[in-house]
């Protein structure tokens, strides 16, 4: 097995203030490899204190980094930018080990969050102000634009690059330092990445790293008047709470939660790119990305044809084992919690009446790995009309017009993603304005890019990252009246 230890980026330690540490208790997380449930190794487990000192690092840099000239700040971004793709595969090995992803994944995963960092180096010289014309003659009217502050990021397991680069790319364009609590299961490709920044010029306080205990981390952070921004990527029920402790400082908040995203085929849809798109939707990351279809609705007069097709491709395009080997495309879940909500969606919708068409049980491997499986003639009362399955399970639901479409697929608490095919463009328009979702995905599976506004409506989220918006989240407005006299 490729070892972590062999790595020149592994670093077992959280990153304050520029200086890799232990934590104060000495206390240690394991962090598994869940292709083989194997410990790849231990990161320190930090509480309030540390977190404490690392936002007061953090606002010790805060005047010389926002002090920087926007070019400044950008030249050190492409620099870090530039360090993640010369280390392209030794990040993508470490986050294969600690994530499961495969390797050519991971390896794309490095040039998608590396985007991020190039994306907002190019954006923090664009950081506006504006003039409006006055209403006394004798006043001007200036709009600028400044950091908001320390920011506090929580980031999740499934991307361990990415959402880290698409936070703090756009937090030190703007000015603003961060401590960024990495998720447990992937620490390692976080820290791989601060020595990255570090080795980028990246000063010290700017960009800390605080793995550990996310209840007593998350309470630090939002407890700290210090703190002047929060940015989540998470569960609705993480984002919920932390949208209630930010309150206590009314610190800003972004949040990318959870979504349940509808793949809508209508029968004037070309199938096969159809299907083309719903593979590479449905099965990134192994079915584990907020933005993974998690219904199919198809119109009934093309089911069969979009469900006979999905099997051939399911069957012949996917194959399930370790990230590190050779031609897998499908790696384990990221533990037996997420195995067991897969197994709990076939159970409850085989119970309901779903017809099993391929897989539907554990994968020989055993451990983490789980058979993609496919299902039609699902239901909204089903676990998985309701939940997002997070897991190589295709749901297929059918509907009759579009009407009935848009309404099953606006049928959820959630808005993140959607996507559908048509080659009507009256429909395309309808259907598009008529979802209740922040992305919509027309004629394709994949909508994530660096240019594009990230982020849900409806419990799915607040704010957007990526895009120019995802810089404004980390800006304050401030208004400047000028009496002339
Ligand atoms: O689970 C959500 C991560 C977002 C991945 C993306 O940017 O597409």
């Amino acid at each position: 097995m490729e070892s972590l230890q062999n790595s020149q980026l592994f670093r077992p330690f959280a990153y304050i203030d520029g200086n890799w540490v232990a934590a104060d208790s000495g206390e240690q997380i394991e962090v598994d490899n869940p292709a083989t449930g194997e410990t790849i190794g231990t990161i320190p487990r930090l509480g309030r204190a540390e977190t404490e000192r690392a936002i007061e690092a953090a606002e010790a840099a805060f005047p010389e980094w926002r002090a920087l000239t926007a070019q400044e700040r950008a030249d050190i971004l492409m620099k870090w930018y530039d360090l993640m793709l010369e280390h392209q595969d030794e990040l993508a090995l470490i986050m294969t080990l600690e994530q499961g992803k495969p390797l050519k994944e991971a390896a794309g995963e490095i040039v998608y969050a590396a985007s991020f960092l190039r994306w907002f180096a190019e954006e923090a010289r664009r950081i506006y102000g504006e003039t409006v014309p006055a209403a006394k003659g004798n006043q001007r009217i200036l709009v600028t634009k400044q950091p908001v502050g320390v920011v506090g990021a929580i980031t999740p397991w499934n991307f361990p690059a990415a959402m880290i680069t698409r936070k703090v790319g756009a937090a030190l364009a703007a000015g603003c330092p961060i401590v960024v609590k990495p998720a447990s299961q992937t620490p390692f490709t976080a820290t791989a990445m601060a020595l990255l920044a570090e080795r980028a010029g990246v000063p010290r306080g700017v960009f800390n790293v605080v793995p550990g205990q996310a209840s007593e981390i998350a309470a630090a952070l939002t407890e700290s008047p210090l703190v002047r921004k929060i940015t989540f990527t998470g569960s609705t029920e993480v984002g919920r709470s932390l949208m209630s402790q930010a309150s206590q400082h009314v610190q800003k908040i972004s949040l990318e939660l959870g979504g349940n995203a509808p793949f809508i085929v209508f029968e004037d849809a070309d199938l096969d790119a159809a299907v083309d798109g719903a593979m590479a939707s449905k099965f990134r990351n192994g079915g584990q990305t907020c933005v993974c279809v998690n219904r199919f609705l198809v119109q009934s007069s093309v089911v069969n044809a979009f469900c006979e097709k999905l099997a051939a491709a399911m069957n012949s395009e996917l194959r399930v084992g370790d990230g590190t080997q050779e031609g897998v495309n499908i790696g384990p879940l990221i533990d037996s919690d997420g195995v067991e909500k897969v197994s709990r969606h076939i159970d409850d919708a085989v119970e309901k009446g779903a017809e099993l068409l391929l897989g539907g049980h554990r994968h020989p491997l055993g451990g983490n790995f789980f058979t993609p499986t496919l299902v039609s003639n699902a239901n909204q009362d089903m676990l998985v009309a309701q939940e997002e399955t997070f897991g190589p399970l295709s749901a297929v639901f059918s509907f009759d017009d579009e009407e009935d479409a848009v309404a099953m697929a606006n049928d959820t608490p959630f808005g993140l993603a959607a996507y559908f095919y048509s080659k009507d463009l009256s429909r395309v328009w309808h259907v598009s304005e008529a979802l209740e979702y922040g992305i919509i995905g027309i004629n394709t599976g994949l909508i994530s890019n660096a240019a594009a506004p990230f982020g849900g409506v409806k419990e799915s989220g607040l704010g957007r990252e990526g895009g120019h918006q995802g810089l404004e989240e980390f800006l304050e407005t401030k208004y400047l009246c000028i009496d002339l006299g």
